[in-house]
């Protein structure tokens, strides 16, 4: 529809033609634009056929991730595909993984922002979507440094623990009904993050309203970042907007935009009040900042709320689908529950709730976590990198301006790598070299080098914090009649396409201890 619309649209110097004028005008059009892409394939990775103006568009599948794997078994580790006429590169094996992510990360350290991405972060003023450069290393050190640091997560453990010891007690209020793991993991991803954000200035009633706003606004906005944008892949077509997305999303940031002032203005005058700097929260930490910026490089009001839209936007779905992931993988191997339950129980006791202190002693339960994000990494083609300059990869030219894909997801699910790789086999990380630093491009499941995932530190405690409280608190089983099922849905994070209900049976020596 959207092609006729192009073509109708700029229809008018054909007016005078005949029918068969028009077939050999059309015709000449057509070779031309095939001799352009053809020609435009020079010195590329190889690649499936393109046709003229649409490129491979017609041939993409939704599951992107399985899809590129497809690709770059046929056409090897590196390959091209025309996204309209946008280029993307994809990139499936360690040694070219590193040329991009280690070697050449300062050319590759910047991002081509979507339209809808642009317009809920602010005008791309976050974390995730500003070029690499000093505002980029200036947004990271306050949210590596300040934000995220093991001091200032230590801080705010209370609120941390005040959401999951809710969700807990949800759940025991569910004893023996299904419960939709996936949906309550989100909820409380959601409500241990904004807790995080703001959780020093909302009480009560105010708090529950405003996680139901923000869920939904949430909920929208991920749809939105989803959608395949004809702005996105043909670019002078962006001033159409011809699906509304830009205009949709606008709204929708409007809506998040009026949450966020309106707890800045709380807070700011607690603060005037005196009584805001006892609040332990992100907000506090970011006004304080602001307040006490480098006037050489200030931190904006606008960037202090796209700093807050990152958090909530790229912790919330990656950190649940990760732990209904492993419940889902757990459920399927009472092996692997039961050695999880006796490792938390010689740790914490049944006479005891899990604390954040304790999953440092739990190494069988980091051993599930690496396990979990091989087989699922939360991000499966990382967030497409973007150079900033033509570069040769693997002996082929890389444009400046193309798409990179680096599919994480195959390469850890790569059989000359892995042993059984489709396997869910915690013991392999139990005495080996793995971990989260990236510097390994057999298993980097947060991304590596400059631009390796900023959570990092708060994914850590977020998953095994959760996944020892519900492993420990309950043993669990699979409604009559269900079975599991394992199939993935890829909406640039990896979900599952049908979520995980199960039914809880509390294991505690007492019900006060799911309270
Ligand atoms: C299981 C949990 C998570 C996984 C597996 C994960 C993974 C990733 C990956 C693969 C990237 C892209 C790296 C690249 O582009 O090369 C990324 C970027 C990012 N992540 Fe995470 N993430 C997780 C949780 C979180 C959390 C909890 C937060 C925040 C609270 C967060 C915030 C970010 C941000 C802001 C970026 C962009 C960094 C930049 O572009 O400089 N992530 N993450």
């Amino acid at each position: 529809m959207s092609l006729k619309f192009m073509f109708d649209s700029f229809s008018w110097p054909l007016q005078d033609l005949n029918i068969e004028q028009k077939g050999v005008l059309f015709s000449c059009l057509l070779a031309l634009l095939w001799c352009f892409i053809s020609n435009s394939n020079k010195g590329l990775p190889p690649g499936p056929k393109a046709l003229p103006l649409i490129g491979n568009l017609h041939s993409l599948e939704p599951q992107l991730h399985t899809y590129f794997a497809s690709l770059s078994k046929i056409y090897g580790p590196i390959c091209r595909i025309w996204l309209g006429k946008k280029l993307g590169i994809i990139v499936t094996s360690p040694a070219l993984a590193r040329e991009v992510l280690k070697d050449k990360d300062t050319i590759f350290a910047n991002r081509d922002v979507s339209v809808a991405g642009r317009e809920v972060t602010y005008g791309g003023t976050d974390i995730v979507w500003t070029p690499y450069g000093p505002k980029w290393r200036m947004l990271r050190k306050v949210c590596v440094q300040e934000m995220l640091s093991a001091s200032t997560l230590d801080s705010l453990y209370a609120l941390r623990r005040r959401e999951l010891r809710q969700s807990i007690n949800y759940f025991y209020n569910q004893t023996g009904s299904p419960v939709n793991v996936g949906e309550q993991m989100f909820l409380t991803a959601l409500n241990v993050i904004t807790s995080m954000l703001w959780g020093g200035t909302v009480k009560g009633e105010e708090r529950a309203t405003l996680g139901a706003e923000v869920r939904d606004v949430v909920t929208k906005m991920n749809e939105l970042l989803v959608t395949p944008n004809l702005s996105d892949f043909y670019p002078g077509l962006a001033w159409f907007d011809l699906q509304g997305v830009k205009k949709k999303m606008k709204v929708l940031a409007k809506r998040y935009d009026n949450i966020f002032e309106s707890m800045i203005d709380q807070r700011q005058k607690m603060n005037r009040n005196g009584v805001g700097q006892e609040s332990k929260d992100f907000l506090q930490v970011l006004l304080k900042l602001k307040d006490e910026a480098d006037p050489k490089m200030p931190l904006t009001m606008t960037e202090l709320k796209a700093l807050l839209t990152d958090m909530v936007v790229g912790g919330t779905e990656t950190s649940a689908n990760t732990v209904e992931f492993a419940m889902t993988e757990i459920m399927n191997k009472p092996d692997v529950l039961r050695k999880l339950q006796q490792e938390v129980d010689t740790v914490v006791g049944k006479d005891n709730i899990v604390e954040e202190s304790h999953i440092q002693h739990l190494p069988y339960l980091y051993a599930v976590m690496k396990e979990v994000l091989r087989l699922y990494p939360a991000v499966p083609l990382l967030v497409p990198h973007c150079p900033s300059e033509t570069v040769t990869v693997g002996g082929y030219a890389v444009p400046k301006g193309s798409s990179v894909f680096v599919n994480v997801w195959a390469i850890h699910r790569d059989p000359s790598i892995w042993e059984n790789p489709t396997e869910f086999h915690p013991e392999r990380f139990m005495e080996n070299k793995w971990d989260f630093s990236g510097n390994d491009l057999t298993y980097f499941p947060f991304g590596s080098g400059r631009r390796i995932c900023v959570g990092l530190a708060m994914a850590e405690r977020m998953f095994m914090y959760s996944l020892a409280s519900l492993i420990h608190s309950f043993d669990w089983k699979l409604p009559e009649g269900e079975t599991l099922d394992f199939t993935e849905k890829f909406v640039l994070v990896l979900k599952k396409k049908m979520p995980l209900v199960a039914i809880p049976t509390p294991r505690l020596s007492n019900p006060t201890l799911y309270e």
